[in-house]
């Protein structure tokens, strides 16, 4: 399938990274968003961490609510429908947040659900493999802005207990039409949003639905009638990777944190959809003030938020979820339908 999001060769990453870090260049700075092929993570790792969570999310709720989310650690499981990416909503996904274990007796003690709790090993493994991957990103992304090579990466240390979070989701198959169908407003299977930290690796499988605000809408926030977003396949043998918040505000703007959402497209809302995905974090004392030299004037960053650190930077944003889950009516233009909102499991905090 064809797409008009960047796909990025890694293979270039030894043969010709100056090439390579202006192509994540134009990626960054333009989409936000880009697909990355031949990259260093082992297909048939990416392939049992699918049927790792296929296993997983096939057990009984009362099973999988055994390592209930808590937002302090950000780590555990949320019941579809009881929380929206958007504060203002729910979404009919559900999902589990596993920290980063930066030890042995991080891997050993964790408090993880069944089938999950047997297979710390290939969860340690595989979050190395991406760690390592997102370091030799962040080299290329200073290198692609002539800034040294270690600039985000020493703030980075994978040694360091953070928020990056391995996340896990399965959405359930909903219905593609709403009520409100004939105005052009999609139901979610994710609401649109954007994500919090430094970098997002997504890992999808054969059911597509993700939709990418495209560069020339550059209103702060999206209007969910009107606009027309692009969809950004299911390509199993690629990772998706999008720039979060704070390497947004790190670049005064200049790299691009992009809206997304997912959909239940005609022809495969009615299907299980499966993705995971690794939210790379910067260390909890990193402090937010944009790089020197990069802010321009009438720059006006997504959130309030100067100078905080990473940990406060987060904390508040998982307040705004929990503190927006009241229902509010949406503006006309803004006006959303999630079809499969409300099923009455309950409420727990949340992370987009
Ligand atoms: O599962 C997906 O396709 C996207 C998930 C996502 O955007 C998120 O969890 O932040
Ligand atoms: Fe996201």
């Amino acid at each position: 399938m064809g797409t008009s999001i960047p796909i990025i060769d890694f293979a270039k990453a030894s043969s010709s990274p100056e090439q390579l870090a202006g192509e994540l260049l134009t990626a960054c700075t333009d989409w936000g968003f880009f697909f990355v092929e031949n990259h260093p993570i082992e297909q048939q790792d990416i392939d049992d961490i699918f049927a790792l969570e296929r296993r997983f999310f096939a057990q009984a709720l009362s099973e999988k609510t055994k390592a209930p989310y808590i937002a302090a650690k950000n780590a555990g499981y949320k019941p579809a429908s009881s929380y929206g990416a958007d504060g203002r909503f729910t979404d009919p996904r559900e999902a589990i947040s596993i920290n980063k274990w930066p030890s042995d007796s991080h891997t050993r003690t964790a408090i993880l659900p069944p089938i999950l709790s047997e297979a710390r090993p290939q969860i340690h493994s595989f979050q190395h493999q991406v760690q390592s991957f997102t370091k030799q990103l962040l080299q290329l992304i200073a290198l692609a802005l002539n800034l040294p090579p270690t600039t985000f990466a020493r703030n980075h240390d994978p040694e360091k207990e953070n928020f990056d979070n391995f996340e896990l989701m399965h959405y359930p198959p909903v219905t593609a039409s709403s009520p409100s169908a004939s105005e052009g407003i999609p139901a979610f299977r994710i609401s649109p949003h954007t994500d919090w930290g430094t970098l997002t690796l997504l890992f999808q499988s054969s059911v597509g639905g993700l939709e990418v605000r495209p560069p020339h809408y550059t209103s702060p926030t999206p209007s969910y009638s009107s606009e027309q977003w692009t969809p950004a396949p299911a390509l199993s043998d690629k990772i998706l990777i999008n720039i979060g918040d704070m390497l947004e505000f790190w670049t005064a703007g200049k790299l691009k944190s992009t809206w997304h959402r997912v959909v239940p497209t005609a022809a495969e809302g009615g299907l299980d959809r499966y993705t995971f995905a690794y939210f790379l974090h910067p260390d909890r004392d990193c402090v937010l003030v944009p790089m020197e030299g990069m802010e321009k004037e009438g720059w006006v960053p997504r959130y309030e938020g100067r100078g905080r650190t990473a940990e406060e930077h987060i904390h508040a944003r998982i307040r705004a979820v929990h503190g927006g889950k009241e229902k509010v009516t949406p503006k006309k233009d803004e006006d959303v339908v999630n079809s499969a909102a409300q099923t009455g499991l309950p409420v727990v905090e949340a992370q987009a």
